[in-house]
């Protein structure tokens, strides 16, 4: 197995593949949501009728649900996108693109708000799988709210959790887990694992480790 690394070695690694390399960011994300809809697909041999929810927060984490969702949507799924917070909060240029295209396709709901409605707790209560982007490798301080709420909403349902990158209020670098964290059935990661994944099997379930194509010339100077 690869060597775990930190989520700040993660950061490095994406700027190298960036700055030094070339690979657009947007580049990644489409690879990371990419991986998340076949990790799905494979999973669930029938994704007609199923209902797919893609729990969003406003950073790079959310932008791969937007893109999970946007490759779902080809195989007839119901798909709801849910946004805890604004489009405006989006915090990122490939996010903002990446919701930009979901919300021009009728193929898949989407539902944003600062607050957890009854109809976005409805929608987690209702699902059969769900998209955990609500937080990955950003996660800092204090769970505030929607998100503490969502993170309940989520442990509460009977869906298929899928974890992006990280359970959502789990620390990628200790396996700590903050105030509220997403019991996940399994978690899908980018690049490399993270240290912390590898504890915590309560709130990871097995760890899925997706390539998302940054060149691995990226690691040097880093690991
Ligand atoms: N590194 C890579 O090569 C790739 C990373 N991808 C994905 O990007 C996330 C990391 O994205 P980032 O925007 O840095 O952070 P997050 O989305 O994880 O979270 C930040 C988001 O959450 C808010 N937030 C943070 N802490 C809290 C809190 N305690 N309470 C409430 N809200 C909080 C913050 O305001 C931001 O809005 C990584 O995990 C991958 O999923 C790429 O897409 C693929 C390549
Ligand atoms: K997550």
């Amino acid at each position: 197995m690869k060597k775990p690394i930190t989520s700040d070695q993660m950061y490095r690694i994406e700027e190298n593949g960036h700055s030094v390399l070339g690979m657009r960011r947007f580049l990644m994300m489409e690879n990371a949501g990419h991986g998340v809809a076949d990790f799905i697909v494979h999973k669930f041999k029938r994704l007609k009728n199923k209902r797919i929810v893609a729990v969003c927060g406003t950073g790079n984490n959310g932008g791969d649900g937007f893109v999970a969702s946007r490759h779902l949507a080809g195989h007839g799924t119901k798909i709801t996108v849910i946004l805890l917070g604004s489009p405006s909060d989006l915090r990122s240029e490939e996010a903002r693109l990446n919701w930009g295209i979901i919300e021009k396709m009728n193929s898949i709901e989407i539902i944003f708000g600062k607050e957890l409605t009854d109809e976005i707790k409805s929608r987690i209560a209702k699902a059969n799988i769900i998209l955990d982007s609500i937080f990955g490798t950003g996660i800092k301080g204090g769970i505030r709210e929607p998100y503490a709420s969502a993170i309940d909403a989520i442990n509460k349902s009977k869906a298929y959790v899928l974890a992006v990158d990280v359970p959502s209020g789990f620390d990628p670098n200790t396996g700590q887990i903050h105030e509220k964290c997403v019991r996940a059935d399994a978690t899908i990661t980018f690049h490399r694992l993270k240290t912390g994944l590898t504890k915590g099997k309560k709130y990871t379930g097995p760890v899925h480790v997706e390539w998302i194509g940054i060149p691995p010339e990226a690691e040097s100077g880093v690991l």
